[in-house]
């Protein structure tokens, strides 16, 4: 068996930054993690990735062909679905070692995996190569720190957790960022009572008096998908990472075989934030 994270999110949300955080945490504790990159317009980051999409194809080419003559966005569709074509690519540079544990750092084109198949189908690649994968979609927290943004986060989390169909960790990175009043505004939300969250947006606006029977059907929904629920990242504590990482690792049971792991997660500490 192989162990995989599909790090997804928006565009900015923190994925790369993620992907380095978590092989840096690893490396601490004598663990390896490895990161592939997948976004071919990517610049920077701060890891080695163990593959890296751009040496099979790069926006550029796919930007500056005569004939293809992409824009931004459909280039980036045009790489991905050049991957899936060239999968034997990917099934080479990741080898075939026993218990590896990758993290694939993937492009913030959100419709990537909102409604089009292109991570469901990677997702299937990766279970044929033996990987128990799972997604983790990133948000940054500074979105997510009224009730609407709130909302609107809570709808992209769904709509990629039905989309793409892998078990899903929704993580809220950049905690450090939030002051003490954003930090409180976003706890009352963390442990959903949609009808609260509901009650503000209603009485907020004139669109919220209007909508408000599909704003409560949509309040149903998120209670009712009870999954739908967030882990505050702090990526300056490492014991927010540490037990985040185990959550993640008993989602994919990596380390199954071991010791049976029940730490429960910890949310980090306010002082910390
Ligand atoms: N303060 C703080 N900044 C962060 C954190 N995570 C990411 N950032 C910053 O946010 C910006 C975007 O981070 P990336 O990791 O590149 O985000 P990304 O999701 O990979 O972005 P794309 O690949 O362009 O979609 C960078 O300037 C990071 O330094 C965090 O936990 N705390
Ligand atoms: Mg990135």
């Amino acid at each position: 068996m192989r162990y995989a994270q599909l790090v997804l999110g928006p565009a900015g949300s923190g994925k790369s930054t993620y992907c380095a955080t978590l092989q840096r945490h690893a490396a601490d504790s004598k663990r390896t993690i490895d990161v592939v990159n997948l976004d071919p317009a990517a610049e920077y980051f701060d890891y080695q990735p163990l593959a890296d999409i751009r040496e099979l194809i790069h926006i550029d080419d796919a930007m500056e062909d005569e004939d293809l003559k992409f824009g931004p966005n459909g280039g980036l569709v045009f790489c991905m679905e050049y991957l899936l074509e060239n999968a034997e690519w990917l099934e080479e540079q990741l080898g075939e070692g026993d218990d590896d544990y990758i993290l694939f750092d993937c492009p913030g084109q959100i419709e990537l995996y909102t409604h089009m198949n292109t991570i469901r189908q990677l997702v299937e690649l990766l279970q044929q190569w033996n990987f128990h994968a799972c997604v983790v979609f990133l948000l940054d927290a500074q979105f997510m720190i009224d009730g609407a943004k709130f909302l609107s986060g809570t709808m992209a989390a769904l709509s990629v957790m039905v989309n793409v169909e892998l078990p899903h960790v929704n993580v809220l990175g950049k905690m450090d960022l939030l002051s003490k009043t954003a930090r409180n505004q976003l706890d009352s939300y963390l442990e959903p009572d949609p009808h609260n969250l509901l009650g503000e947006i209603e009485s907020n606006s004139k669109w919220g008096e209007k909508y408000r029977r599909l704003t409560e059907a949509i309040g149903h929904l998120i209670d009712d998908y009870s999954l739908v629920r967030f882990y505050p990242l702090n990526a300056r504590d490492e014991e927010n990472i540490a037990d985040l990482l185990l959550t993640i690792d008993n989602i994919i049971q990596f380390g199954e075989e071991g010791d049976v792991k029940t730490r429960d997660f910890d949310f980090p500490d306010d002082e910390d934030t």
